[in-house]
């Protein structure tokens, strides 16, 4: 079963038609990228799935249930989890500090004075669960805005796993990345798909990123889905070659 279904989804800014009509199935443990040229809706497309917006028309479900109308937050409740393309971690606290916050939020425990001590080390545990599955162990005590950029992403998306979510939505993860940094991206982003099998949809400009990792690709563009397929069929689609991969070799 899909555990997101998005049926013939459209957004209207005015005259412009952002997204149009677009339906998309994302089964369960699935990896799923939406690639397209600059404008070609991928962003509103992310935002209708998050619901930060509203669509004009059309139905999203997730996990078999209609949350076209919920806001983002009942979204991230019932396992949507989001990362933007800008980091939003604290800098000046340590990667363990930052993962602290959410893993507490998770356990329901920000506001409260007392906390018993076995909750206390359940979220120790996850915390360094969450390092060790970054590969961040390393640079645990270490302040956040101190680390590079793609360790900073790694600790933004590893936030972004303390509430467990189900779906994940990675909005162009190796977005700024040199070479190493977007290699070391691409092998985190495999080890939570597999070892946490948790469903991924990815917008993502880097080529190798894509054909590496994703099981389905969607190519939007002028906010219509152009072609979805394998990576081999993409690849080998004549409209998409004229369409996008061209223009970006
Ligand atoms: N809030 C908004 N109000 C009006 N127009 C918008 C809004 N958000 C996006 N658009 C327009 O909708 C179209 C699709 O934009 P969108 O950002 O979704 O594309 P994209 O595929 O994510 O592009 P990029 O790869 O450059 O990020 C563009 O023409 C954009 O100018």
């Amino acid at each position: 079963m899909s555990l997101l279904q998005i049926d013939n989804v459209s957004q209207h800014f005015g005259n412009l038609v952002a997204v149009n009509g677009v339906s998309l199935s994302v089964d369960a443990g699935r990896l799923h990228a939406v690639i397209g040229p600059n404008g070609a809706g991928k962003t509103t497309f992310f935002n209708l799935i998050s619901g930060f917006f509203r669509p004009t028309s059309g139905r999203i479900f997730f996990d078999g249930r209609d949350v076209t109308l919920l806001p983002p937050d009942e979204r991230v409740a019932m396992g949507m989890a989001r990362t933007f393309q800008i980091t939003e971690i604290f800098p000046e606290l340590t990667v363990r500090e930052n993962l602290r916050i959410p893993v507490e939020l998770a356990h329901g425990l920000r506001l409260k004075l007392r906390v018993p001590k076995d909750v206390q080390e359940q979220v120790s545990q996850r915390v360094e669960e969450l390092l060790d599955l970054g590969g961040l162990s390393a640079h645990a005590d270490r302040m956040v805005g101190e680390l590079a950029h793609g360790d900073q992403r790694a600790t933004e998306i590893l936030m972004s796993l303390a509430l467990r979510p189900r779906l994940l939505l990675l909005d162009e993860p190796t977005a700024g990345m040199g070479n190493q940094e977007t290699y070391n991206m691409a092998r985190l982003i495999r080890r939570l798909h597999q070892s946490q099998s948790l469903t991924i949809v990815l917008i993502e400009h880097d080529m190798r990123v894509i054909f590496n990792l994703a099981d389905r690709i969607t190519v939007l563009a002028e906010g219509r889905v152009l072609a979805e397929g394998s990576p081999d069929e993409i690849a080998a689609s004549e409209q998409v070659q004229t369409a996008y991969l061209g223009k970006a070799a």
